[in-house]
């Protein structure tokens, strides 16, 4: 008999999320601060390119304006890191992104940091990365918190859930891993290196994988029942043309888990979704941070 899975919707739930900002966009329009994202990608990059183009159609959705920065991937790290300086003190910017892969010359963590921490929407700055170990998360990694925010829509009680999380990029991977923790989960992290994942997967009633590797996670490394959140996002050519797919054998997963994310339609969305609640959170943060430095100076 085929197994009954359940399809985990990442677009009804950022739609939801969406509204949400939507209104508080507009909140913070009235208040004097609308909300404003600069995107910053170097070079050419399909998969970043692509995400790009969703941050676009979901912010203007939203009501956030967007604004795509693209720099060749030649350009100096000086002239850069003053364009994201620039930025930092451009008080009609309320949110900066840096699009991953960044050119080999220029490392991610050098410009992840010189994105102001009130400005960090992807919550990648050493400050706020940092806030993650101590559970305080203000503008969490927007993938990390999308993939957990899908894990916690199936109504699984995360406390003393064993999980499984392949792949421990400090963007995804770990994040979700601290995140897991906070709510009690008990957590393997599995990487390149892990002589079996499939015996780590197995005995998992939640699977994480974040890796970039089609076809990685097979129905037979499965617990029945498990969930299983897929955050590959791979562009792959088909007979059919290019296709997107993620990093789990789709048929034979569906076959054992209980849950299952569909790529596209699954984690994409909601990490598109997750960038603009963060933007509004950069902007209410920024209002405050105003606020009260000039109660500070007309007081003195
Ligand atoms: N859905 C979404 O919104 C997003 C999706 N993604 C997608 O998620 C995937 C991962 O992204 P990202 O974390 O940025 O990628 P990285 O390349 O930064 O990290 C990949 C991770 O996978 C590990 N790894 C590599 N090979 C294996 C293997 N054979 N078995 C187990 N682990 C392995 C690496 O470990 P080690 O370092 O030890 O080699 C590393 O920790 C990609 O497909 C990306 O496109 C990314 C961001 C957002
Ligand atoms: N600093 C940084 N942070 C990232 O999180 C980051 C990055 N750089 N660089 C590239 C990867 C890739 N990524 C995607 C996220 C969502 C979709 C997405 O919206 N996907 C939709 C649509 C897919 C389609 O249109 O076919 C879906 O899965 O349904 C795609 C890709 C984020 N990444």
């Amino acid at each position: 008999m085929p197994n009954s899975y359940k399809l985990l919707n990442g677009r009804a739930i950022a739609a939801q999320i969406r509204k949400d900002v939507a209104s508080e966009v507009e909140t913070l329009k009235t208040e004097g601060w609308p909300v404003k994202l600069v995107s910053i990608s170097m070079g050419d990059v399909e998969a970043s390119a692509l995400y790009v183009r969703n941050q676009q159609k979901a912010a203007e959705k939203t009501g956030i304006a967007f604004e795509a920065r693209h720099y060749p991937a030649e350009i100096g790290r000086d002239e850069l890191l003053g364009i994201i300086q620039g930025l930092n003190t451009d008080p009609r910017v309320t949110g900066i992104i840096i699009q991953r892969p960044t050119p080999k010359h220029l490392t991610e963590r050098r410009l992840q940091r010189t994105v102001h921490p009130l400005k960090d929407v992807e919550g990648m700055h050493p400050s706020n990365i940092g806030d993650i170990v101590y559970n305080d998360l203000k503008m969490g990694p927007c993938t990390a918190v999308a993939a957990v925010e899908l894990l916690k829509s199936t109504g699984v009680n995360l406390e003393g859930l064993e999980v499984t999380v392949i792949g421990h990029s400090a963007i995804v991977g770990k994040p979700i891993a601290f995140l897991l923790m906070a709510q009690g989960a008990t957590v393997t992290v599995c990487h390149h290196e892990t002589r079996n994942i499939a015996m780590h997967s197995r005995s998992a009633d939640a699977v994480f994988v974040a890796v970039g590797k089609p076809g990685l996670v097979t129905g037979a490394m499965l617990k029945p029942g498990a969930v299983l959140i897929d955050i590959g996002i791979n562009q792959i050519d088909t007979a059919d043309g290019p296709k997107v797919v993620g990093d789990a054998d789709f048929e034979s997963c569906a076959d054992v888990a209980g849950w299952i994310t569909p790529v596209p339609g699954g984690v994409g969305p909601v990490t598109v979704a997750t960038l603009l609640k963060n933007s509004v959170t950069a902007a209410r943060l920024q209002r405050d941070h105003y606020a009260s430095e000039f109660a500070t100076r007309t007081s003195a």
